[in-house]
């Protein structure tokens, strides 16, 4: 079974095309910028231990520009994969909030469009850019069967005080206002490679995703318990753009003394807050070189980032009482040694002691960065959201189609 797994963003698509069980992909890409000028498609093709890689800059308007590139690539007459788009028979598609309705992996069919689009102003950054992905794959792959696989569905576990507010019950019950936390397909795919890594099933975990959007989630026993993003996913942690926790008050503020309205609230807090707020630079690497370069302003946004993070581990060792490992992933948080040395320090009283050396090392591969004496353990380990997509649209439609 070809599966070819969209991951869309609002100005990025990334995709991987699976045979399972093989886990290696066929092919991935990344595509950037799109809709500016000069959007940057970096193709690989993979053939055992080798790789082959293709990056063109040109001029992507839009998403479909943007896939039918992809597809361009996928079917290229030299570096092709398939020779047609008809061989593709699935495609998997990351849909960021799938609100109360969705609590696992779904066929897509016009009714679930709809709710995806109903939770629209819920993840504006998110759910509109998958949305997209959805409508260009369906004029794209006429043939193929459209999965949806929801950040949200791994957090369907959390007990309830962690995902009410205290709120009158009935935005609860008739209106559905709740912590739903997302990036769950990553919190899942790390966490059950962490136990595995551990030989430990039951292994209480805080996993940390560090990417442009930024939670953490406290997990045992492959169970999602807590989760620092919520309604939408804009609280928690500082993130690229977006503010993390807030004292509402701050918005009333906004709105009554300064004159914001709602959408602009919304910019504000979704688009020009986090680390572009703090420094004018949304991507760590830049933050990172500013700070190399005695940028005070950098240097605290940074700090501001990882208190942020050292919080909320206390916070979740409390929830978890008891800790096995804390794991670093994504973006950020498997490629960035100083932002792990920074959250790591005096955590002793967690039992968890960073190895400075190990983590200078730079790899893709499952890795333990902690002393030999540290009680629990913390992990670096790359996220592949794609793959897990994958696996669950094939655990799904074996499923349904099992006789
Ligand atoms: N070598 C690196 N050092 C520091 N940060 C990095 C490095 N490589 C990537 N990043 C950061 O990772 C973030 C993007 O992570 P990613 O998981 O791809 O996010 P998303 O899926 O949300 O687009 C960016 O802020 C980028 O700067
Ligand atoms: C949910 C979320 O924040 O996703 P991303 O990190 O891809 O922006
Ligand atoms: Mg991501």
């Amino acid at each position: 079974m070809n599966i070819f797994v969209i991951n869309s963003g609002s100005s990025s698509i990334k995709y991987q095309l699976f045979r399972l069980p093989t886990e290696q992909p066929i092919c991935s890409g990344l595509i950037e910028r799109i809709g500016l000028e000069n959007s940057l498609v970096t193709h690989k093709v993979f053939a055992g231990e080798q790789e082959h890689v293709v990056q063109r800059t040109l001029d992507l308007p839009d998403h479909e520009a943007g896939l039918r590139e992809a597809v361009g690539l996928l079917t290229n007459r030299e570096i092709g994969v398939i020779r047609k788009p008809e061989e593709i028979e699935v495609v998997g598609h990351r849909v960021v909030h799938g609100g109360e309705h969705f609590a696992a992996t779904t066929v897509i069919t016009p009714q679930v469009k709809e709710e995806i689009k109903k939770l629209f102003p819920l993840a504006p950054l998110h759910n509109p850019a998958n949305y997209m992905g959805i409508e260009v794959a369906e004029k794209i792959f006429p043939q193929a069967q459209l999965v949806a696989v929801f950040d949200t569905a791994f957090h369907q576990t959390l007990p309830e005080p962690a995902f009410r507010y205290a709120l009158p019950t009935t935005l609860y019950t008739d209106y559905g206002i709740r912590v739903y936390g997302f990036h769950g397909t990553s919190h899942k795919y790390v966490a059950e490679q962490a136990a595995e890594y551990l030989q430990k099933p039951d292994a209480k975990l805080i996993t940390i995703h560090l990417g442009n959007g930024c939670s953490m989630a406290a997990v045992a026993g492959g169970r999602s318990l807590d989760t620092s993003m919520g309604f939408g996913p804009l609280s928690g942690l500082v993130m690229g753009t977006r503010s993390g926790d807030l004292d509402p008050s701050v918005i009333f503020h906004l709105i009554t003394q300064l004159g914001y309205d709602a959408d602009q609230v919304s910019t504000l807090l979704n688009k020009r807050s986090g680390m572009l707020g703090l420094t004018g630079l949304s991507d760590m690497r830049d933050i990172s070189q500013a700070i190399a370069q005695g940028d005070e302003r950098a240097n605290l946004a940074y700090d501001l980032y990882s208190y942020r993070i050292r919080k909320y581990i206390g916070a979740y060792a409390a929830v978890l009482n008891g800790l096995d490992a804390i794991v670093f992933t994504a973006g950020v948080g498997e490629n960035d040694s100083l932002l792990r040395h920074r959250v790591c320090q005096n955590l002793d009283f967690l039992g968890l002691h960073l190895d400075e050396a190990k983590n200078q090392v730079r790899s893709k591969q499952t890795r333990e960065i902690n002393t030999v004496d540290s009680r629990a353990k913390i992990l670096v380990i790359p996220t592949n959201e794609e793959l897990e997509i994958a696996k669950q649209c094939q655990a799904l439609l074996s499923s349904t189609t099992a006789p």
